[in-house]
């Protein structure tokens, strides 16, 4: 497309977002503050009383068939939006047939296969998104991590702001902005038709703390009528029907290594990832440590956390220790997402296997109830409790992990026991605190604030999140319990050695984000380079110096990795080794984006062929 013409949709869809929020809201998609509608202007369709809020203003409009168009919800201003648009829709049917077709010869199919599956029942939406510069880009996601339900999706991005971020194999990639540049996903339909020939990438949008960002979306969707399914053509022998990603939870089991503490950040060092396929309805706790044990000998006293997905270490561990949680853990993993399982471990003198019979939820329960000769250790409060919360002294020694609770995720503070008397209780272990007692940070009451509908929205997940720093009285105390242990790698945090203890902090990040940097370097460069990043690894590595530069205040979005440490003590990041589909296969692998660049179509991403 002409980029003459790419300015001007980006232009009207600029004053649009410009109008007075009156003028925007006479098209709301929240009918008379009652009923939400897909299409319309507003934010997130709010369905749960609780609910994370992108940051992110959305307008939604039906663009086909022409027949289903409500004009009365086009913007009258500016005067030229109508027409641009349904030029836009015009054009981008052009390139959507062009690249449906060519992927249909790709795999051998009639040429018309995907474009028979948009037929006149199928539907179009545009989706206008526009994202304020956000005072805390850190915390809050544009949009969360997500993968398309259509077919096919044309981005048209902003090519002045970053944002659009791609997950592959675990970690997170810039979409590098290519002026006048259109990103074709495939989406999930597309990931079932082709029998997962395509994938459909799991991306998300980061907010920018400056500055605010649009872009212009349209989805391609089946007729929701219509069944999707695998094209039989693809499916043989060899090749077996994939099983429908929906129904299928990919558990990434990081274990053998041990939490450790950098600076103000929470690493897993060490040991080893195994992926696994779960289905869904099948989804137990049981299930979860049966398949735990494909890949490692299972103790008794070992714990299970699972990462809460776009959170850190630090504050996104969230401990297994029943059905509900592994419930909890397959919601909130979205079709394509993968659930990061830690495994904890320190090697007590328990030697017993988990047998298959044993249940370890009832395991874990038990440890609850177990007698606690620690004082001032208060016992463990399960999901059912409700009462009140206990402030024990000894919090000063506990690190932040979550269990969840009924649709109320509860802060659970654990501390690792790395001295070398032996195992501790679970009670001693694990003190649960209700989020609402008042610890700082992105916590208890902290709230979003929608930049534009000007309301008060909760953050349901976030908001149960306690930042490491933050304890029950305000103050971490870490560094005393483990002062004396024999974890080398440990660097004990006091906040009252002030700046000393930040200089100790930031230096430790530099050098951290140096390593990594090396690593990517000999990832990409390197003699055992796979070659395989095909998305601007280089990127983030200059994002990586930029972080330095500025103090290390924004987490970078390759903070995915995990790391090892070397002989020589450097730690270097590890790339998992486990992609989402079998490498076995002799279907070639794709991870598909396509840039379509005026008349150019460049194939961008990686092909594991
Ligand atoms: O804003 C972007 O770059 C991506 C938007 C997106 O992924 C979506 O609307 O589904
Ligand atoms: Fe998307």
């Amino acid at each position: 497309m002409e980029p003459s013409f790419l300015c001007e949709v980006m232009k009207v869809t600029r004053e649009f977002y410009k109008l007075p929020l009156e003028e925007k809201q006479k098209y709301s998609n929240f009918v008379d503050g009652k009923e939400f509608r897909v299409e319309g202007y507003g934010n997130d369709m709010v369905i749960l009383e609780k609910q994370t809020l992108d940051w992110c203003d959305r307008f939604y409009l039906v663009v086909e068939p022409e027949s289903r168009r409500i004009y009365t919800l086009w913007p009258t201003q500016p005067p030229s939006f109508r027409d641009i648009m349904c030029e836009y829709t015009a054009r981008c049917r052009e390139i959507t047939n062009l690249v449906l077709k060519n992927v249909a010869k790709l795999l051998n199919l009639h040429e018309n296969y995907f474009v028979n599956m948009l037929d006149e029942n199928a539907t179009t939406y545009a989706r206008f998104n526009y994202y304020p510069h956000c005072p805390k880009p850190e915390q809050v996601f544009g949009l969360k991590p997500h993968s398309d339900a259509t077919v096919i999706t044309i981005v048209f991005i902003d090519d002045t702001v970053s944002g659009l971020q791609l997950q592959k194999e675990g970690f997170w990639y810039n979409v590098p902005m290519v002026p006048n540049a259109l990103v074709v996903n495939m989406g999930d339909a597309m990931e079932i038709q082709s029998n997962g020939f395509f994938k459909s990438p799991v991306h998300r949008v980061v907010t920018n703390a400056e500055k605010e960002r649009l872009s212009v979306v349209m989805f391609y969707s089946m007729d929701p009528e219509r069944e999707i399914e695998p094209a039989a053509e693809l499916v043989d022998e060899k090749n077996p029907r994939r099983m429908d990603p929906t129904k299928i939870l990919t558990v990434r089991f990081n274990f053998g290594g041990e939490f450790v503490h950098i600076g103000k950040e929470l690493d897993y060092v060490g040991g080893d990832e195994a992926i696994s396929e779960i289905e869904r309805d099948k989804l137990s706790l049981h299930e979860v440590v049966g398949f735990l044990k494909d890949h490692m000998e299972v103790k008794e006293s070992m714990k299970l956390y699972f990462l809460h997905p776009g959170k850190e270490l630090v504050n996104g561990l969230v401990l297994l220790y029943d059905d509900l949680g592994c419930l909890k853990m397959s919601e909130h993993t979205i079709d394509g997402g993968v659930a990061d399982i830690y495994v904890e471990y320190h090697g007590q003198e328990d030697v017993v296997s988990i047998s298959s019979g044993s249940d370890f939820e009832h395991e874990i329960a038990g440890l609850a109830d177990c007698e606690s000769d620690i004082s001032d250790v208060p016992e463990v409060m399960t999901a059912a409790d409700d009462e009140s919360v206990p402030t024990s002294t000894s919090v000063g020694q506990l690190e932040n992990v979550l269990v969840p609770d009924d649709y109320v995720l509860t802060q659970v503070m654990s501390c690792p026991d790395k001295n070398a008397s032996g195992r501790r209780s679970f009670a001693q272990n694990y003190v649960r605190r209700d989020i609402d007692t008042g610890s700082q940070g992105m916590t208890g009451n902290s709230q979003v604030i929608n930049s534009s509908m000007q309301s008060q929205v909760e953050i349901p997940f976030c908001q149960d999140i306690v930042l490491r720093d933050a304890d029950i009285d305000g103050t971490e105390k870490i560094g005393e319990e483990y002062s004396d242990s024999e974890d080398s790698d440990y660097v004990p945090h006091s906040d009252d050695s002030g700046e000393e203890s930040e200089v100790v902090d930031l230096r430790k990040k530099a050098k951290q984000f140096k390593t990594k940097m090396r690593a990517s370097q000999r990832w990409v460069d390197g003699e055992n380079a796979t070659g395989a990043v095909s998305i601007d690894l280089v990127a983030n590595v200059e994002e990586v110096l930029e972080e330095i530069n500025k103090e290390a205040e924004f987490e970078t979005s390759d903070d995915d990795y995990s790391y090892d440490e070397e002989e020589e003590g450097h730690i270097v990041r590890k790339k998992t080794k486990y992609p989402r589909f079998d490498p076995n296969t002799e279907i070639p692998l794709f991870c598909l984006s396509y840039f379509v660049s005026s008349r150019e179509m460049n194939l961008l991403s990686s092909c594991n062929a």
